[in-house]
């Protein structure tokens, strides 16, 4: 593991049963979402996962937040609370749950991905709550403290989520991400869903953040116009396999002289092959 890298994935498997039409739905064969993936990424940075619809862009994310088990490989994350690496993958329920703090994901959808029967106080104090981390004041100090870090009003705690617009779910998806103090989050299409003004104005948020909470940002998207404006480097999926991820730089200079930076010959191949809109 790179002395710098806050996770290190190390040839991570994992495929899903591909089932047939008709009433049955019998298993007809497999698909493999995740092909021997490793890469690292380092604490800080914004790492840039790229790649067409069904690329396992989503499958990598869920693995990464332990939300499913690979069916092989390691994920090696470095909490701020141990002295070594811990493989994710490997670690008992009872280790994991604190590491699951610091792992934290925004989803793409922020009609979906909130409780509508919740106020936004509640969504916020939720995570608190299950993790013992506050209570009484604190809990609402925190709550607060939260909303105005990602431009909400304080009044916002006793509305429910359909009273707001999708980039204002949007900023209390976030809020709800970072009230645990994460190290790394998965932001996977979190802004694809918005306007492309709104988009603007959360990507300027998500980047604010980055810099007042010391965060580490996995990026997942599929528009290389977004992914420009806020990624360190890229890496490309296809058919669940990854190429090393190189500076955002070299990759766009690569990707309009019609060839990547990359010195290795498969990866020259593959790179262009990312639908571009530059
Ligand atoms: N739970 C599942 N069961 C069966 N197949 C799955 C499951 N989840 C993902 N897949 C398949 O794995 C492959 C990768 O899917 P994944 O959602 O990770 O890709 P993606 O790059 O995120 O796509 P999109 O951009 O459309 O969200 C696809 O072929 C998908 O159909």
């Amino acid at each position: 593991m790179h002395e710098k890298a806050i996770l290190s994935v190390r040839h991570l498997c994992k495929r899903f049963p591909l089932l047939g039409a008709g009433l049955f739905r019998r298993q007809v064969g497999t698909v493999q979402a995740c092909d021997d993936v490793s890469f690292d990424v380092m604490r800080g940075e914004t790492l840039a996962l790229v790649g067409e619809s069904g690329s396992g862009k989503t499958t990598l994310g869920r693995l990464i937040m332990c939300a499913m088990k690979p069916d092989s490989g390691q994920i090696l994350f470095r909490s701020k609370s141990a002295a070594e690496p811990i493989d994710l993958v490997s670690a008992r329920p009872a280790a994991l749950k604190p590491l699951r703090q610091e792992l934290q994901m925004v989803f793409q959808d922020p009609f979906g991905s909130l409780n509508p029967r919740m106020t936004v106080g509640q969504i916020l104090e939720e995570p608190l709550r299950i993790n013992g981390l506050a209570r009484g004041t604190e809990l609402r100090y925190r709550v607060v403290d939260m909303l105005n870090r990602v431009g909400l009003h304080a009044d916002s705690v006793h509305r429910y989520p359909n009273a707001f617009s999708g980039g204002q779910r949007q900023r209390i998806g976030i809020a709800r991400a970072l009230i645990l103090r994460p190290a790394l989050v998965v932001c996977d299409e979190a802004v694809s869903a918005l306007d492309v003004s709104i988009q603007a104005q959360i990507v300027n948020l998500l980047a604010s953040m980055q810099e007042e909470l010391g965060l580490t940002y996995i990026f997942i998207a599929h528009d290389l116009r977004l992914v420009r404006q806020v990624a360190d480097r890229i890496a490309v999926l296809e058919d669940g396999r990854i190429t090393q991820p190189i500076p955002a730089e070299n990759f766009i200079a690569a990707l309009k002289n019609g060839i990547a930076a990359s010195s290795d010959a498969s990866q020259r191949a593959r790179v262009p092959s990312v639908p571009v809109r530059i």
